[in-house]
This record gives C-alpha cells, structure tokens and sequence, in this order.
C-alpha cells in the first residue's frame, strides 16, 4: 500500500503537513471487450499530496493511462474509493465529475491537441471556456499564463509556426490557466527530441516549485529522475520505485 506523503524540499509553504489531494483505496478498473474483461487496475492504494511531482512508468499495458484518466475524472472506478477533496468519483455523478474535472484538473497530452487555426493566445484562452470566466478576462489570463511558460511574445502565433516543444508549453499553458489544483500529462515529452524535453522539463520544474501537484506518465528516465516520486505500474499493480 502507498501511503507516502512527499514533499517537494523547494517549496516551504507546504513542507511537513502536506494535504491529500486524491486519495485513492483499494480501485480497480475492469474492461469489457469482446465478451473479455481486462483487468487493467487490481487494486491501486495511493494519496497524491499537495506539491508531490509523480511520475508513472511501467510497460506498455501495464494501467498508466487508465489511471491517469480516473485521476482525471474521465472515467471512474469499477470498485475501490477515489477522493477528490470531500468526493468520492467513483459515487459522483456525471455533473459533479465534470465540475471536478473542468475546475481543478489540467491535462497535458503527448500530441499537445492544439486547435491549429487558433493562435497561441487563443488555444490557451479555450483553457477558461468551460469555466465561464468572461472574454475580456480570459484574454488577460491567457496572456499571464504564455508569459508564464517564456511565451508571451508569441501568443499570435498559430501551432503550426511554433516548435514542437514551443506547442508544448502553450497546451501547458492552456492547462494551467484556470489555476487547476493538480496537472496530469501522458507523455508530455514523448514526441519531442532531447532539447525540447529539456525545455519542458524546466517548465514543469518551475511549476511544480511555484507548488502544482503533478502526475506524469513517461517513458522517459531522464523525465522520471526530476520526481519527487517514481511509482511503477506493471499489470495492474503498483510499487514505489
Ligand atoms: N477502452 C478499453 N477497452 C478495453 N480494454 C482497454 C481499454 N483501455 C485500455 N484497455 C486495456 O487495459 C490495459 C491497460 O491499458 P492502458 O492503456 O492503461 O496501459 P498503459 O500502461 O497506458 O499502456 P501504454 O504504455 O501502451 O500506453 C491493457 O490491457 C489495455 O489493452
């Protein structure tokens, strides 16, 4: 059982009592396909806290995405508890699941998922729609949040005139403007070379110092050494590295 509670040694604000953010007991996530169930998570016992930088590893097969989606509200537990402040997702309904996910979670994916005929500015602005917060602050949020990733002289330029690791830090961008409690990437480094890893890297770093939660899936040693935890997951189960 992982009940860890890590903090990251940079951040004072939270050292010692760090909160729970998820909390998640005894979850499983069972599949039908084909008249088969895959067993793709068997059981997983894990506290996520305040400040932790987590990263997932394991082969291929082995639950990662499946976990990072319960983590993210996207799908919910077969059996099991999975906290989410005072909520369980795995009793919440559909309204309460997509408020959770629209307010506190940002999501950061391999293939970056920018709009390509939107500027930079606007993709990231897309982070605040489904909040509701009102154009004219969107555009100034947006704004702070490019500078915030070393972009803010390029929020009109549209994806396909930015590197790959300069898409990157825009759907970061995108993902934390709201001010989400907690970013998870899949692979967030995985389509990009050595140099623009690096770059994102530090990105993150900087995020996760300025005290966001962080959950990664990679494959990426060199991504897995900057985490304040390393968990494996291999056939369902998970372990502390
Ligand atoms: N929608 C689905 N329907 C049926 N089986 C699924 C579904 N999604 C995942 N699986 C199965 O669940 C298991 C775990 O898959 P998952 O995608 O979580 O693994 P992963 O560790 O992320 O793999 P990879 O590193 O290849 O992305 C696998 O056996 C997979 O085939």
């Amino acid at each position: 059982m992982i009940t860890k509670t890590t903090t990251t040694a940079t951040d004072p604000e939270i050292a010692g009592e760090a909160p729970v953010l998820l909390s998640l007991r005894d979850v499983t996530k069972t599949y039908q396909a084909r008249g088969r169930d895959v067993q793709a998570l068997k059981g997983i016992d894990l506290n996520i806290s305040a400040g932790d930088f987590i990263t997932i590893q394991g082969p291929t097969g082995g639950g990662k995405s499946t976990l990072l989606q319960l983590l993210g509200a996207l799908d919910s537990p077969s059996s099991g508890s999975l906290w989410v402040g005072q909520t369980d997702l795995a009793k919440a309904g559909v309204k309460e699941a997509t408020r959770i996910r629209a307010e506190e979670i940002g999501f950061v994916f391999q293939s970056f998922n920018l709009i390509p005929t939107l500027t930079a500015l606007e993709n990231v602005e897309m982070g605040l729609v489904p909040i509701g917060v009102p154009a004219a602050e969107r555009r100034s949020r947006a704004e702070e949040a490019l500078r915030g990733v070393g972009l803010g002289d390029r929020g009109d330029h549209r994806p396909g005139e930015l590197s790959g690791g300069q898409q990157q830090r825009v759907a970061i961008a995108r993902a934390i403007v709201k001010g989400p409690r907690i970013l998870l990437a899949d692979e967030p480094t995985g389509n990009l070379d050595e140099r623009m890893r690096d770059e994102i890297l530090e990105v993150l770093t900087g995020l996760n110092r300025d005290g966001l939660t962080m959950v990664l899936v990679t494959h990426d040693s060199a991504v897995a050494k900057r985490a304040s935890r390393r968990l494996r997951l291999e056939a369902g189960k998970i372990t502390e590295l």
